[in-house]
């Protein structure tokens, strides 16, 4: 069970983007957040997979606060989460080959003997084929590289993902493609979704509900 319980977050000094949020994610639910550009979701969003600490209120993680963020939480709650974010470019290291960029998690939590079998396991999950693994992002599609980024956020089998626009850069058929595959690894593992989005119609076949961003702070 994810909870934020009235999350202010920003960037600047007592300017802050998200104001006395609360939203839960309960186990293996699938939550939508629909907002408007800008409004503040990706921050929220960042909050909730522990890479921006809020400036006040408490996320608490399966009835425990959180009291560190990013690369000071416990390896335990970070690996609880994968987060695939809007642009695969700006997320994924411009030097690494697709299977090292999808085995980053593995090799930074000291588990690289899994390597070769869990980046076989999901290279035809989320539609790569074995070619593609060898290149650098820049040799393959926007679609392709999200795929990659997607295998990376299920590489750990997290309980949480955290899909910020996943699908935003996408053309319908990559976009679905991506959707099912997360929607097979829920359905495998139990795991709960927190998917920002502008799209109601989306959102509202992909999630058990969707919640707009008005409705959330206090
Ligand atoms: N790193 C940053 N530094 C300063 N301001 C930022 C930063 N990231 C976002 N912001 C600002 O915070 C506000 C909320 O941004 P955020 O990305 O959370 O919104 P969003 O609802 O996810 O928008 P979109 O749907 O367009 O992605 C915006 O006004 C944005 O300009």
């Amino acid at each position: 069970m994810l909870e934020l319980r009235s999350i202010t977050a920003g960037y600047l000094r007592n300017a802050p983007v998200v104001r006395e949020v609360s939203l839960t994610v309960a186990p293996g639910e699938s939550v939508g957040l629909l907002g408007p550009s800008g409004c503040g979701k990706s921050t929220l969003a960042r909050v909730a997979a522990l890479l921006h600490r809020p400036d006040s209120g408490t996320v608490v993680l399966d009835g425990e606060p959180v009291r560190h963020w990013r690369h000071r939480a416990p390896r335990a709650l970070r690996t609880a989460f994968g987060v695939v974010f809007q642009q695969a470019r700006l997320s994924a290291d411009p030097r690494l080959p697709l299977t090292d960029l999808i085995a980053e998690p593995l090799r930074a939590t000291g588990r690289g003997k899994e390597i070769p079998d869990r980046v076989a396991e999901l290279t035809p999950v989320v539609g790569l084929t074995p070619d593609l693994l060898t290149r650098r992002p820049h040799e393959v599609s926007d679609g392709q590289l999200q795929r990659a980024c997607l295998a990376r956020a299920l590489v750990l089998r997290p309980r949480l993902l955290v899909c910020d626009e996943m699908t935003a850069m996408l053309d319908a058929s990559t976009a679905a493609a991506l959707v099912s595959a997360v929607e097979d690894y829920r359905a495998s593992s139990g795991a709960a979704l927190l998917a920002v989005g502008h799209d109601r119609t989306l959102l509202g076949r992909w999630c058990d509900r969707t919640v707009d961003w008005d409705s959330l702070a206090a």
